[in-house]
């Protein structure tokens, strides 16, 4: 489906948004548009029927073709009306579906500083609740302007072909409610664009609180949450009440004038009878045209009040499209099974990750060959998950190179960059949906063996045979229903499912028990033997395995080298084996607690 110019400038005005949306349905809107004109044009016709028929009952003739004729039209009026009403719904939901379609496919893409930045529950807020409002804006603000405008031309001509003089009158009453209305229109967009935004602070506050509703009751916060969130509902309430306030003064102003223009036209016009200017018949036409031009006009006013709600909803829309997205690529193929392992080097790497936040690395150098584990620890705070987010390109270094297999990542393109790489995140999320889904996520082609292979290695083949339906068990939002060792595993296999060339680990903060450790540390252990495995270490388990550690400091890399070098050999790690997660025994070393933070 055609989606808009994603090259549009901030400063691009909503209407010429809004013809970007509906440009792709732009022939069903014409279709919609013409029948609703149709609609207008049998409605315009009674009037002239009306008179035939007063004139053939004024000169005793048969009324049966005039009645024949209004009686047709009506109906023709009704059966066009109800399918182009229908035309017109249906191009306006394709208008949103196109939208929401577009959005979701940029949104999905943006740049991780980008989601840094922003709020969840805004951006969703903004795929769903301003979307939606592009519905309205299609049928009544562009059909509306459109077969409205045109009607009230068309009326305008007939009625000045009937009675020019009366036209004039109706035409400066007219002209005097546009003016009032032209004043109240901007305060209609201002009300609207504070009311979408409140509800976008409405979800960022709700998402915030149900993303997190364990600690919030843990901490008695409810009340205070809920405050928070009603006070984003009210404020959205305030400004739709404020919004519809004007919307309802601009639409009764147009009413108004229709029925100042009414009793003013009865006024000249019986007067215009009476001097024997017009005849009665004329004044009746005329008073019906006036009376049709009501819609037309209510038709144009509320086009015009429902376009300053639509062009918030757009502004919106266009902000969030305009926020740096990675660019549109296929998946890459992901390694074939045996695929050499990878080689990873940092040479001299600056990175923040904000302009006016402070450096994270102040010059990181190291090299991993391929095959084997390595252990990144250091303080909390010193940059080694800052290493795993560099590596997978969710950010760039502002100056120095990171090579894979001696290539610089920027020359990599990024889907086959990430392709190359499994990724366990140190809070292992697990998405709703089945343990199947969970574990398929990063490559749906694996078959049945291969996903049998990664429940062994990861232990977690006990599990599925307990739970009540194996792999279509679902988990719960968040895999609320596993243990956080279990949830750990499970991106751990979800990771090796795409048999990554390298494997980044960022090892939980959190105690697991004994047997989960010996687990884990096994598997890990295994996967070292055929892929380069990084680890963000926490545990004693883990650096002493490792084939080397490098050990982080400020943003700097300070040592490298085996723990018992290390432990010889370097200070800070000394301190860190010795007070944080090690404390030395007589035969060697022991488990305290976990590596740091
Ligand atoms: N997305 C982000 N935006 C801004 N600052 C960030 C972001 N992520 C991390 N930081 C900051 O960068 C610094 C390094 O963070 P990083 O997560 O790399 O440390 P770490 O060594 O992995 O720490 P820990 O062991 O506690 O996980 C921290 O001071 C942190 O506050």
């Amino acid at each position: 489906m055609p989606q808009p110019d994603p090259s549009d400038s901030p400063s691009t005005p909503p209407w010429r948004l809004l013809l970007g949306y509906v440009r792709p349905y732009r022939w069903t809107l014409v279709l919609g548009a013409v029948l609703s004109l149709l609609t207008g044009a049998a409605g315009l016709a009674l009037p002239l029927v009306a008179r035939t028929l007063i004139d053939d009952l004024g000169h005793d003739r048969a009324i049966t073709g005039a009645l024949l004729a209004m009686s047709g039209l009506v109906v023709a009026n009704a059966a066009i009306g109800a399918l182009g009403g229908y035309v017109l719904r249906y191009t306006a939901e394709s208008v949103v579906l196109g939208a929401r379609r577009g959005l979701v496919s940029h949104l999905l893409r943006l740049r991780i500083s980008a989601v840094d930045r922003s709020e969840p529950g805004d951006l969703m807020a903004r795929i769903t609740s301003d979307t939606t409002l592009l519905r309205e804006v299609t049928t009544d603000s562009l059909v509306g302007l459109g077969t409205g405008g045109l009607t009230l031309v068309a009326t305008l001509a007939m009625m000045g072909f009937v009675d020019p003089v009366l036209t004039g009158v109706t035409l400066g009453v007219v002209l005097a409610a546009g003016t009032v209305i032209g004043v109240i229109v901007p305060r209609i967009n201002r009300a609207s664009r504070r009311a979408q935004d409140a509800v976008g602070a409405m979800g960022a506050s709700l998402e915030r609180t149900l993303g997190a509703l364990r600690t919030i009751k843990a901490s008695g916060a409810e009340h205070r949450e809920e405050r928070a969130v009603h006070a984003a509902a009210e404020e959205s309430w305030r400004q739709s009440v404020r919004a519809a306030k004007w919307s309802a003064l601009a639409g009764n102003t147009a009413g108004l004038s229709m029925q100042v223009a009414f009793i003013t036209v009865l006024a000249v016009g019986g007067a215009r009878v009476a001097t024997g200017a017009v005849d009665i018949g004329t004044l009746v036409a005329f008073l019906l045209y006036v009376f049709y031009l009501m819609a037309p006009i209510q038709q144009v006013v509320g086009a015009v009040a429902q376009y300053q709600t639509g062009s918030a909803a757009l502004a919106r829309i266009e902000e969030a499209r305009l926020l740096p997205a990675e660019p549109a690529a296929e998946p890459s193929p992901l390694p074939r099974p045996g695929a050499e392992p990878a080689a990873i080097a940092f040479e001299d790497v600056r990175f923040r990750y904000d302009d006016d936040l402070p450096y994270v690395h102040h010059g990181v150098t190291f090299a991993v060959p391929p095959r084997g584990m390595t252990a990144f620890v250091g303080p909390s705070g010193a940059g080694k998950t800052t290493v795993f987010s560099l590596i997978e390109r969710f950010y760039d270094p502002e100056q120095g190179t990171i090579t894979l297999d001696g290539r610089d990542l920027t020359d990599w393109e990024v889907s086959a960059l990430r392709s190359a790489i499994g990724y366990v995140e140190q809070d292992a999320p697990v998405l709703s949906g089945s343990l199947r889904d969970n574990l398929l996520l990063g490559n749906p082609d694996a078959d049945e063996g291969e996903l049998l292979r990664a429940l062994k290695t990861t232990r977690l083949d006990s599990l599925v045979g307990r739970l009540p339906k194996g792999l279509d068990t679902l988990v719960g939002h968040r895999g609320t229903k596993l243990s956080g060792g279990e949830r750990q595993r499970v991106a751990i296999a979800r990771a090796l499912l795409r048999r990554p060339r390298l494997l980044l680990l960022d090892e939980a903060t959190s105690q697991l028990d004994a047997v989960n450790e010996a687990a884990l540390r096994d598997t890990v252990a295994d996967v070292a033997r055929t892929t380069t495995v990084l680890v963000v270490a926490h545990r004693l388990s883990t650096v002493t395995m490792a084939d080397r550690i490098v050990v982080m400091d400020a943003g700097q890399v300070r040592a490298v080298g085996t723990h018992r070098e290390l432990v010889a050999g370097d200070p800070l790690y000394a301190e860190l084996a010795a007070t944080q997660f090690l404390a030395a025994t007589d035969d060697g070393l022991r488990v305290s607690e976990s590596v740091d933070s």
